[in-house]
């Protein structure tokens, strides 16, 4: 029997979502066609809710007027009967027809040590991921909001939670250690790393796409707003430039990446920052944008390059990073065999990839240049030692295959 599975990724201001048919899903997922997707924004701002039918047909826009900030549950979007998220969940209960809502998948930042894989949400584990908010202070919020509202609006809809970091928890121990006493480690100070849905999803193409690749060495380029690197070995995750929190690694839309610890002190000592306003410099108000001053957004930066000095040292910066990082992750792989772009920048920036690309040929990499521009899957030439691929992500797909797997008793 037909059912559909809604999948929602909530980031830290809007909820992307994608609504699936499913037929015969059982272990492995069986098969899926997505029938509608979109997201709603500004949810703490002013909340636009957008859908789109498969072939990108609008199926629905709308708007409300900014949330009254003294209302705590409606100013985050989830006061489950009037905000944006009770709509939603609105919307999509009209558009079912007869195939029954089997299930609701939340893309949910932090897993912690223990969830390693995908778990059907109770009140208990609802506990157990709050308690996880100090490792992700601005996402786990983000991801209990809809949960705790689904689970007020439709006490009888079964809802998986899946963990961005539970692909990495195949990373060696020497990779999950930060070089701090012993305790921290015990109480959970590690490095776990993050956009793992997206991986996983990317290593989940790579036996049909590029089986050299799936069972090689291969670095996958995550770079939208928030950006990361993996290294696959045989399509498991070795290492990722993401650490204990989602602040490590690349330059990032609003995130500072890789910073000397250094700062922090110097930021509380001497500038008399608090935890909060330290939290809103590295988290809100660096990486692109903070080197720019003027904008976190890739495209927007791209146009104010050409007589923009500041833009251009925020791209510069950006590449040389990621540049640096992937080097970084070569030396772990022991070489390389495969290098896949993904997410809004790496899917669609040509010239990042190409600025990438050329600083890496010590490692083999020759870029076919118009392939590049057309953003073909292949975009290396066929004599490039590496081969480099676009890959675009998918990873509301993968949070409904976990639904399915997870409701089959996986
Ligand atoms: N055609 C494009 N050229 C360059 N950058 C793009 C293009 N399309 C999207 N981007 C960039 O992708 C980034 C957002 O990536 P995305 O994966 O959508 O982010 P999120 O982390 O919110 O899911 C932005 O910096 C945006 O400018
Ligand atoms: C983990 C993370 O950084 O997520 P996003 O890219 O959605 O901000
Ligand atoms: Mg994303």
């Amino acid at each position: 029997m037909a059912t559909a599975v809604l999948a929602l990724n909530a980031g830290s201001s809007s909820v992307k979502f994608a609504l699936f048919h499913q037929d015969d899903a059982g272990q492995g997922g069986g098969t899926a066609r997505r029938i509608a997707s979109g997201e709603l924004e500004g949810i703490t701002t002013h909340p636009h809710f957008r859908a789109v039918d498969a072939d990108g047909h609008v199926l629905v826009e709308r708007t409300w007027p900014a949330p009254d900030p003294a209302a705590a549950d409606s100013a985050d979007g989830t006061d489950a009967h009037h905000g944006p998220v009770g709509s939603l969940i609105d919307w999509v209960t009209s558009h079912l027809g007869d195939v029954p809502l089997a299930g609701v998948g939340h893309r949910v930042v932090h897993g912690g040590p223990d969830f390693i894989q995908p778990v059907r949400i109770t009140p208990d584990i609802v506990t157990r991921l709050e308690a996880l908010t100090p490792f992700a202070p601005l996402h786990q919020p983000a991801s209990l909001g809809p949960i705790r509202a689904l689970a007020t609006l439709r006490p009888d809809l079964a809802q998986v939670a899946c963990f961005d970091t539970a692909f990495h928890h195949t990373m060696p121990a020497v990779a999950t250690r930060l070089a701090l006493p012993r305790a921290y480690g015990q109480r959970g100070v590690r490095r776990y790393g993050f956009h793992g849905l997206s991986y996983e999803y990317i290593a989940s193409c790579l036996p049909d796409l590029a089986p050299r690749l799936a069972a090689g060495r291969t670095v996958v380029a995550h770079l939208g707003n928030g950006a990361s690197l993996c290294a696959l070995h045989g399509g498991r995750s070795v290492e990722t430039t993401m650490g204990f929190s989602v602040l490590d690694g690349l330059v990032m839309g609003t995130r500072c990446g890789q910073i000397d610890p250094g700062v922090i002190l110097y930021m509380l000592r001497a500038e008399g920052l608090d935890a909060a306003g330290i939290e809103d410099v590295l988290y809100r108000h660096s990486g692109l944008l903070g080197v720019s001053d003027a904008s976190s957004d890739m495209r927007d930066l791209q146009e104010r390059a050409r007589g923009d000095a500041q833009a251009r040292e925020a791209l510069d910066l950006f590449a040389y990073r990621l540049v640096q990082q992937v080097g970084a992750m070569a030396a772990v792989l022991d070489g390389l065999d495969g290098l896949v772009f993904t997410a809004g920048i790496g899917e669609h920036d040509a010239a990042v990839r190409a600025t990438a690309c050329a600083r890496l040929s010590w490692l083999g990499i020759r870029l076919d240049e118009s392939a590049n521009a057309a953003h073909a899957a292949v975009i290396s030439t066929p004599d490039s030692a590496v081969e480099v691929r676009v890959i675009p992500t998918d990873e509301e797909s993968m949070i409904r295959r976990h639904v399915a797997d997870c409701l089959a008793g996986g």
